[in-house]
């Protein structure tokens, strides 16, 4: 059943999803893969759906599969797709291009995050409705981590209590992201970095295990036990 959006709902989803998946192994573009028998961009956009503050969807497709994204999400919710870019900055650039002025706020979400739940969603966009112009969920990190020169030598041990792993739905006001993307001069490796550059808070929120990012052939296998706890 295709899900109904709220139309009343203060939130645009800009799904960057035309990577090709290289640390995953050769085969389709990563967010056409399938887990369960379903591509991980369907799981993504399903949970996006399902938050109640969403009412736009953008997805960046690979630029040859823009049409066969459309029909694959069709049933799935209303989306609109547009072709992605080289780097996901310019993925996320291309989706935010057609995102309407009128949302308040912008979630950028990683189709490889793509068991990343509903209430995750609706806690990041809660918390930039709070006042934050930007916002990321993130969890601790729980390895020992250490600084290495380029031949192995240990240079040290980093304090990891002040270390966090990033994840996304990343949220933000919409005008601030795209401030960000306007000025962003560098390739940054989340949306947040963007923000940071510009001098702009950006805050933390507890992120979820379930948003785990697909990105070599282990996390597939994780993912699948993920969705039997679901
Ligand atoms: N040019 C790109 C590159 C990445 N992405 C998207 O950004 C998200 C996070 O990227 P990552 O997990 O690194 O995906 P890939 O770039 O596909 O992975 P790899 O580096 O292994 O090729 C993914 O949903 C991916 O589809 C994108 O929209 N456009
Ligand atoms: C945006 C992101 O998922 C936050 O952790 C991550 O930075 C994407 O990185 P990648 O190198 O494109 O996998």
């Amino acid at each position: 059943m295709t899900a109904q959006l709220n139309a009343r709902g203060d939130v645009a989803v800009v799904v960057p999803a035309a990577g090709a998946g290289v640390r995953l192994g050769p085969g389709a573009p990563k967010a056409l893969r399938l887990l369960d028998g379903e591509p991980l961009l369907v799981h993504a956009v399903r949970r996006a759906a399902a938050a109640p503050s969403v009412r736009v969807i953008v997805v960046a497709a690979p630029a040859a599969e823009v049409e066969s994204v459309r029909v694959l999400l069709a049933p799935i919710a209303p989306v609109t797709v547009v072709a992605g870019g080289a780097e996901r900055q310019d993925s996320v650039a291309a989706a935010l291009d057609v995102v309407p002025d009128d949302v308040g706020i912008v979630l950028v979400h990683d189709a490889a995050r793509c068991l990343a739940p509903a209430d995750l969603f609706e806690s990041v966009a809660a918390a930039v409705r709070d006042g934050a112009d930007a916002v990321i969920p993130a969890l601790p990190v729980v390895d020992t981590i250490k600084q290495v020169a380029t031949d192995g030598t240990v240079l040290g041990t980093v304090d990891r209590s002040v270390l966090r792993a990033v994840q996304t739905p990343q949220g933000f006001r919409l005008p601030v992201l795209r401030a960000a993307h306007a000025a962003a001069a560098d390739l940054h490796t989340d949306d947040a970095g963007a923000v940071e550059k510009l001098g702009r808070p950006v805050v933390c929120v507890p992120g979820s295990d379930f948003a785990l990012k697909i990105t070599r052939p282990l996390d597939l296998a994780l993912a699948t036990h993920l969705l039997t706890l679901a």
